[in-house]
């Protein structure tokens, strides 16, 4: 293990020099937290260890509860290590001890704390300053103000803080709009110039990748993360520091890479972190083809590798109502899958390692699925599993709204399937109104715009179902004309689709996933973690297109059969189609549009 200081240079150890701020390091931002030390670990030696293999670039000294003569004793000592690794130290809180040391050292406030303009007037115009922020408005306000970065969130209830409980949590879709803004040029007004800031609250080798991606909207990205308990609570404070540098730099690489539209860089033969939740640039068409055989020809050859995967049927877990649930088995098996309907939130981590592919449907939730579902989806984006979220019934109740809202939160979804009601309740509209678990009878105005706008903001694929489906990545949109009008006169035919999704999700992700199946008992260490090795083998458009091709085209088959003369019998047929449909079935049955 490396004890050389790292070469950063993101620090002036000497004042002479004037902090060059284009140099900081943000990545991994250290928050202390004396109370959370393991038993008998030695405060300095645990921060001198986080270190010394220079993942760490900033470090924030907070003590809440020292008088300011033993805060400033604490600080002089850490700051002595700081400068040995060339680590920029701030001060939380404290501006009687910012003071009193070196002006290379910083502060970092709060919203209740001094005013950010006095406090700039107090520190000058050298040390760094930074602030909490959890609002759109608090980010305006500390960009006009003359702040440095900005510190948001909480992203997630932690335990570090006491107080923070989970309504005033702003979750990883809160944080990008404020990271939006935060952005040059942000809309709404305040500076042009672009604020950095570090995602805070919650973020530990488990949450990290996934809500450094929820985050980041499509004009700017968070710069790092800050954590207190995911280095602090280590014994090993310098591995659980490594952990969450490869996981910053693994995120940085994959947006720089997909901004590009460059190919990844291969990692030990793996691809990175980032591809778990987009997909691999390298699978893009190279230009936007407007032609729809194109997107047919490669759905029809997804289907012919599905159907003949040497690592055998992917395993796909399904949190599903019972009313659709044996529907929902049925056709994952005729679909070359392996079902299991699973909601116990006490397996959900172990089962992880086998399943290819998750679907959470709201259709009858309860406590133990609403736990379920939360347990299930972090460990699939840990292992980079696509994840389908079916928001059955979302706008009928605001339990639903509350739920699904709940969901996107906690799990940073591949897919999000729903008919008109379901899916204008979540981009905030009444066009069609949700009166139960089917759509209401009111036409959307512009399905394309809904489902493209709701992709980009939700940053996953998002499927309209309904007569014409409509498929969007954010940019791209497809209409797909297929399907029989049995489908909407039976229970469940949404659910079925959400898993035949995930079973086309999973098989566009490369067979070699593999996560160290070993889990932490605390949640917060970064045990499980592991090599992760996600590719993709197909662009996951196509793959969501091939599972509605498959399902829309067996209900075509499957309704011009003779021996289908309503709904009863309709649904036998329709999972016999299922478990017969052919690529050339794609191939020549298939009526899509490239609308977008
Ligand atoms: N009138 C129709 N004509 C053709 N296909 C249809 C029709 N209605 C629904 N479908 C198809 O049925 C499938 C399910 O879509 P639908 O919008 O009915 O889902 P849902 O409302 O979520 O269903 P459920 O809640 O019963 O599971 C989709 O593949 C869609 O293409
Ligand atoms: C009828 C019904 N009620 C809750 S879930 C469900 C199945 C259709 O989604």
């Amino acid at each position: 293990m490396s004890t050389q200081p790292p070469t950063r240079g993101n620090a002036a150890a000497n004042d002479e020099v004037p902090l060059d701020r284009s140099k900081l390091d943000y990545s991994v931002y250290l928050v202390t937290g004396r109370e959370l030390l393991p038993p008998g670990v030695d405060f300095f030696d645990s921060l001198e260890r986080s270190l010394r293999d220079g993942h760490v670039g900033m470090v924030q000294i907070r003590e809440k509860d020292a008088e300011t003569g033993h805060f400033l004793e604490i600080a002089k000592r850490a700051l002595d290590i700081c400068d040995k690794y060339n680590v920029t130290m701030l001060i939380n809180d404290n501006l009687t001890v910012a003071l009193s040391l070196p002006a290379r050292v910083g502060l970092h406030i709060g919203q209740d704390d001094i005013p950010v303009a006095q406090a700039r007037r107090l520190l000058g115009p050298n040390r760094l300053l930074g602030i909490s922020v959890k609002s759109v408005q608090q980010a305006l306000d500390a960009k006009r103000s003359g702040a440095d970065y900005a510190g948001v969130g909480p992203c997630y209830g932690t335990q570090s803080k006491k107080g923070i409980t989970a309504d005033k949590v702003i979750g990883p879709r809160g944080a990008r709009e404020i990271v939006e803004v935060l952005g040059a040029g942000a809309s709404g007004g305040g500076s042009e110039t672009r604020m950095p800031c570090v995602l805070i609250g919650g973020l530990n080798q488990k949450t990290a990748a996934r809500t450094l991606f929820g985050a980041t909207s499509s004009t700017n990205a968070p710069d790092g993360i800050a954590v207190i308990s995911a280095i602090v609570a280590r014994v090993d404070s310098d591995v659980a520091a490594r952990e969450l540098g490869e996981i910053v730099s693994r995120f940085k690489l994959g947006l720089a890479a997909s901004r590009s539209s460059s190919s990844l860089p291969s990692e030990s033969g793996s691809a990175l972190l980032y591809s778990a939740f987009a997909p691999h640039p390298s699978l893009l068409p190279p230009s936007s083809p407007t032609d729809a055989a194109f997107y047919v020809d490669r759905a029809a050859s997804l289907l012919s590798t599905l159907r003949s995967s040497p690592t055998g049927p992917p395993l796909i877990q399904t949190i599903t109502s019972h009313v659709s649930s044996t529907l929902s088995a049925n056709i994952a098996l005729a679909f070359s899958a392996s079902p299991i309907m699973s909601h116990e939130a006490e397996e959900a981590e172990e089962l992880s390692g086998a399943v290819g592919g998750l679907v959470l449907n709201i259709g009858t939730i309860g406590p133990p699925s609403r736990a379920g579902m939360k347990v299930a989806g972090a460990a699939a984006n840990r292992g980079g599993k696509p994840v389908v979220l079916d928001p059955v019934g979302c706008g009928a109740t605001n339990f639903r709204k509350e739920v699904v809202n709940e969901i996107l939160n906690h799990t940073q979804v591949t897919l999000l399937k729903g008919n008109a009601a379901e899916l204008s309740s979540i981009s905030g509209s009444a066009e069609v109104a949700a009166r139960g678990v089917d759509s209401g009878s009111g036409q959307l105005s512009d399905p394309v715009a809904l489902v493209r706008t709701l992709a980009s903001r939700e940053r996953c694929l998002v499927l309209l179902s309904g007569k014409t489906d409509y498929l969007s990545d954010g940019q791209r949109v497809v209409a797909c004309d297929n399907g029989h009008e049995l489908l909407g006169r039976i229970t469940g035919s949404g659910c079925a689709l959400g898993v035949m999704l995930a079973v086309a999700l999973a098989s566009c992700v490369h067979p070699r996933v593999a996560v160290d199946a070993a889990s932490p008992e605390d949640g917060e260490s970064g045990g499980g973690l592991g090599k992760l090795m996600v590719n993709h083998q197909e662009d996951l458009f196509v793959g969501a297109l091939m599972a509605l091709l498959s399902m829309t085209i067996a209900s075509e088959q499957a309704a011009a059969r003779p021996d289908v003369r309503g709904p009863g019998s309709f649904i036998p047929a329709l999972i016999d189609e299922i478990a017969s449909i052919s690529p050339d079935d794609i191939k020549k049955a298939a009526r899509i549009k490239v609308v977008a």
